[in-house]
């Protein structure tokens, strides 16, 4: 059987009591880690932490693991338990929903446990969950290489007065470019971006397309580490989020469509300006 659990967003408190018992039958535990991550990032006695609580040892998974090397955890999961742990849940990436195709495809068992997902623990701000249209990616650029294509999705959510939840790229063991080019595997040092440099591409991208999607005084919503004790969140123009420092990774953003004012009443207590507005986070986070 192929158990598929969710470890939720903070760190190794955050799985539940069944995935917990779902875990610790299982013989085989890979932890997938290259969607999202915990507060503790790739850091090894991170995942030591969660090998004690589990009493289990952890194979961790990256994503060629997890792309070339599927058949084996399918193959080990048709004769013993096998957990795959994905930080927040199963199906808050798009990725996984593959396995489970595949698993079911080949007749074995899959059973999945749910947790919280950035996609819903963003409902902290106040902007109902219920009004958000597509979900974005936004990929690191390079001097040669500027995807946009998220810029008509914005178009499309604002066009429906609707909010966008923007994901930002993480790049963990990526070969770089170099590397490939001699033929040798050589990996990228890990990067994750911020909130500042996903407006500042926001921004790039609305100056080369040139249709007045958002601007510099786009009510936005930044939100970094959610879930841990140091969670924060900000709301404020495209402007004044660039320049706030939110800190260690993960990061994501909203861009606000048009407010309830039962939404607004909820936002006003993380705009930028706010005093005390690392107290105020703490308390919401407590
Ligand atoms: C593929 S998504 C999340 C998938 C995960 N399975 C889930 O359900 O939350 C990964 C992106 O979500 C955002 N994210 C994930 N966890 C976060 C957190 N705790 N705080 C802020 N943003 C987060 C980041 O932008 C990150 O690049």
């Amino acid at each position: 059987m192929l158990f598929i659990i969710g470890l939720g967003l903070g760190d190794e408190k955050d799985i539940t009591l069944r995935g917990l018992e779902c875990v610790r039958k299982c013989e085989k535990v890979y932890m997938e880690a290259y969607t999202s991550l915990l507060s503790f990032g790739l850091a090894s006695d991170g995942i030591s932490s969660l090998e004690k609580l589990y009493g289990k040892t952890i194979t961790v998974a990256d994503r060629e693991m997890v792309e070339e090397k599927a058949d084996q955890i399918l193959s080990e999961a048709r004769t013993s338990d096998v957990a795959f742990l994905v930080v927040g849940d199963a199906f808050g990436a798009t990725t996984h929903s593959d396995l489970v195709v595949r698993a079911k495809s080949l007749g074995i068992e899959v059973r999945v446990v749910y947790n919280a997902s950035v996609m819903n623990a963003i409902g902290i701000c106040g902007l109902q969950l219920y009004r958000y249209g597509e979900t974005v990616s936004i990929p690191f650029f390079t001097e040669t290489w500027k995807p946009s294509s998220f810029y008509e999705k914005i178009q499309k959510n604002r066009g429906l007065g609707l909010h966008t939840l923007c994901l930002l790229d993480i790049r963990v063991k990526e070969p770089s470019l170099e590397s490939l080019c001699r033929g040798r595997k050589e990996y990228e040092p890990p990067r994750f971006m911020s909130i500042n440099t996903a407006i500042e591409q926001l921004l790039e991208v609305e100056q080369m397309e040139g249709q007045s999607v958002y601007n510099d005084d786009t009510l936005c919503v930044g939100f970094a580490r959610l879930g841990s004790e140091s969670q924060m969140i900000v709301a404020g123009t495209m402007k004044q989020l660039r320049s706030i420092d939110f800190g260690s990774p993960l990061h994501c953003l909203v861009i606000v469509g048009k407010t309830h004012p039962v939404e607004e009443e909820m936002l006003d207590f993380y705009k930028s300006g706010t005093e005390n507005l690392e107290q105020d986070v703490v308390n919401v986070a407590a």
